[in-house]
């Protein structure tokens, strides 16, 4: 194990923060905590401990501007950031405190394009539970969606094989779940599925002309009875959906895919299964892979390839 303990914070580039701030708010149900000088605006969900796991940032173009994961402490920092170097790639610090309540970051950019963190040390606010005797859920957890956590992304971009090497290698990674491409181009693997903890994927990476593409932020619900409720709130908003509910074959987790006001597609999910660190890497094939995106249906639904921001 090399001390990447699991997501951390996304960054996320919004067309209108006044508008994304409410939704992500008042129909996902996560908690606002803070905003910063810059206009940002800090989210958490409610059974998270930290400040934040996402921060708006209004831009002119939806996206993702980077995305974070907590390490054990500034020793496993420093360490990773001698790794990631010697694997060759460029490491920059930002500072304690340019991100609200997180200490300093180590930030390089994936062979896929994407701009990646780590850090130590974010402010610990709590779930709003009590550590001792606590009840089950927080009030909180009945507002809106409320999802329980910041769960994945979904990444998409150019050279996926290279950031296999660099997350199995050097992070500490292991591959759950791979898709590979047609039999025709040699079967490449073009969907990665990544964890460092026990879920399916911590983060998961697709094969894509364009570089440092987002296709979703995941948010955990505890039950698939939440994943329905969850769509019940998006018709109740108008939110447009994208596929689901429904089960995927990969990973086994229930799900729905929708957009937010800017167009970044988000997804509540649930369900799963605990994979180790020695399970063996579940394949599906290109031919396969209908069912792979949704199980009942076996169907590839095309904005699953084509749409991002
Ligand atoms: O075939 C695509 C499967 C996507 C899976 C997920 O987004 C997930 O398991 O969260
Ligand atoms: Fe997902």
């Amino acid at each position: 194990m090399t001390g990447v303990l699991r997501p951390g914070h996304a960054q996320l580039r919004v067309l209108n923060i006044d508008e994304a701030a409410r939704f992500y708010r008042d129909v996902m149900g996560l908690v606002e905590t803070g905003r910063d000088a810059q206009g940002r605006v800090y989210l958490k969900c409610w059974d998270e401990h930290d400040h934040n796991s996402l921060i708006l940032r209004e831009a002119d173009h939806a996206g993702i501007d980077f995305i974070g994961f907590k390490v054990l402490n500034e020793a496993t920092l420093d360490q990773l950031e001698r790794d990631v170097r010697a694997f060759g790639l460029e490491t920059e610090r930002l500072p304690a405190g340019e991100l609200l309540e997180t200490g300093e970051r180590v930030r390089f950019r994936l062979p896929t394009g994407h701009l990646f963190e780590i850090y130590a040390q974010k402010a610990q606010v709590g779930n709003g539970l009590p550590n001792v005797n606590p009840p089950p859920w927080a009030p909180d957890a009945d507002r809106g969606m409320a999802p329980t956590r910041l769960d994945h992304c979904l990444l998409y971009g150019p050279n996926v094989t290279a950031n296999k090497k660099l997350f199995v290698d050097v992070l500490g990674f292991h591959l759950v779940e791979r898709i590979l491409g047609p039999a025709e181009a040699g079967e490449p693997e073009i969907g990665l599925f990544l964890s460092c903890s026990h879920k399916t994927h911590d983060i998961a990476f697709v094969e894509y002309p364009e570089p440092g593409k987002l296709h979703h932020l995941s948010f955990r619900m505890p039950t698939w009875e939440r994943v329905l409720r969850a769509g019940d709130i998006m018709g109740m908003n108008k939110v447009p959906i994208d596929i689901g509910p429904t089960r995927h074959g990969v990973t086994r987790g229930e799900t729905i895919y929708a957009w937010d006001p800017s167009g970044n597609r988000f997804e509540t999910f649930a369900g799963g299964y605990e994979p180790y660190p020695d399970s063996r890497t579940i394949t599906w094939t290109f031919d396969g892979f209908p069912h792979g995106l949704d199980f009942p249906q076996g169907k590839l639904h095309e904005s699953f390839l084509t749409v991002v921001t």
